[in-house]
């Protein structure tokens, strides 16, 4: 295994070259447990943990290693490594973490495709479609939906989501599969691309499971193995793990996301409602919310029925929530800033007595 079937390229190394970090191994993150990372390298999987400067020096969560962010570490044979360095992402996959208010949990880095995933039957839901859509546009990461379980209802069903979709989302690549019959298969493995990385976004029962384990035809990466050799017999409960195809291409499962809480920018919610963002380039007011403006081109393309209203619904919905979304991180961001200057300051006042 090279540094290359990685992924690594030229971009990545001239940061190395240039942070004078040659003298460091580098390596992939594959999964995230509780205080230790598995790493892929050119020597294969190694375990390891955060050095206490990367910790200390560390202003939140998202300056921690996440699935598929590129580390510099020290390899100590047998007994793992120290990671002491994070390589600046080329793309954030995060959403609105549950519980604190105003905090992102970044759920992977550096992934080229995001794989939108909902299955034709009750968990279709074009509003959440279109929630994974914003969070791809705000990551810079190219969406591919793939509707599950075709096999459950009549191929006209298939076709009526199919193109319900392409209304509301536009010209984006889409595959109908069922994992039961292996319909679509083929559609899909010809949009998976050698070490490229995919993000599967789904909610829970839509079929994300049995997908990568029926595309990785060997068993599923053994990081159960790994850990229990060198952490003594912990039980292992992956949260976010890489799978490598047999064709090359890395898919990233996420299991359990029942709510996502839109954290990103403005522009992500904009970009994913491509039709509005065109009209609203004819409203009277550059600064107009399409809420209640005179002269709103947006507000008159839904009553012409040029828009479709669910759409137009979801997205001041999720606009809204953005804006919300913003103030709190800036609220919260405040209230750290205060707390460093108090920590500062009884630091001061402790060295002075
Ligand atoms: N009929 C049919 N059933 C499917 C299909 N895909 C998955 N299932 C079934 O749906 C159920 C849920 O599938 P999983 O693969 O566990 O779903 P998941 O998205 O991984 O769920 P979480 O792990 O909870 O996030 C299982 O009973 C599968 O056998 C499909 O294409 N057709
Ligand atoms: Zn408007």
């Amino acid at each position: 295994m090279t540094l290359f079937d990685l992924g690594y390229h030229e971009k990545l190394d001239r940061f190395r070259r240039e942070q004078g970090l040659e003298g460091s191994d580098v390596g992939r993150v594959i999964s995230v447990h509780r205080d230790w990372y598995l790493v892929g390298t050119t020597e294969g999987e190694v375990t390891a943990q955060v050095a206490g400067n990367l910790r200390f020096s560390a202003q939140g969560p998202e300056d921690f290693p996440v699935v598929r962010d590129w580390v510099a570490l020290k390899v100590y044979g047998e007994d793992g490594g120290i990671i002491h360095r994070v390589f600046p992402r080329f793309s954030v996959i995060s959403r609105k973490a549950a519980g604190a208010a105003g905090s992102i949990q970044v759920i992977a880095a550096n992934v080229d495709y995001g794989l939108l995933i909902q299955s034709v039957d009750r968990d279709f839901n074009p509003n959440r479609l279109e929630r994974y859509l914003a969070i791809c546009r705000a990551a810079g990461v190219e969406p591919i939906v793939v509707l599950t379980k075709v096999d459950t209802v009549p191929v006209a069903r298939v076709e009526e989501t199919t193109d319900r979709i392409r209304r509301r989302l536009g010209e984006i690549p889409l595959v109908a599969i069922s994992n039961t019959t292996r319909r679509g298969y083929g559609d899909l493995m010809r949009l998976l691309k050698r070490t490229k990385t995919y993000c599967m976004l789904g909610s829970s029962g839509v079929g994300k499971s049995t997908l990568v384990n029926n595309l990785a035809c060997r068993a599923r990466m053994k990081t159960g193995a790994v850990s229990e050799h060198t952490k003594k017999g912990t039980h292992v409960t992956t949260h976010r793990e890489l799978i490598v195809l047999d064709c090359g291409a890395m898919i990233i499962d996420n299991p359990g996301m029942r709510e996502v809480g839109i954290a990103c920018a403005a522009e992500g919610v904009d970009e994913a409602f491509g039709a509005i963002t065109a009209y609203a380039r004819g409203c009277r007011f550059r600064d107009c919310t399409h809420v209640k403006e005179i002269g709103c081109a947006v507000r008159e393309a839904v009553e012409r029925g040029e828009i479709e209203r669910a759409a137009y619904e979801n997205y001041l919905r999720m606009r809204k929530e953005q804006e919300h979304f913003g103030a709190t991180l800036q609220e919260r961001r405040r209230k750290d800033r205060a707390f460093g200057r108090m920590v500062r300051q009884y630091k001061k006042m402790k060295r002075m007595r």
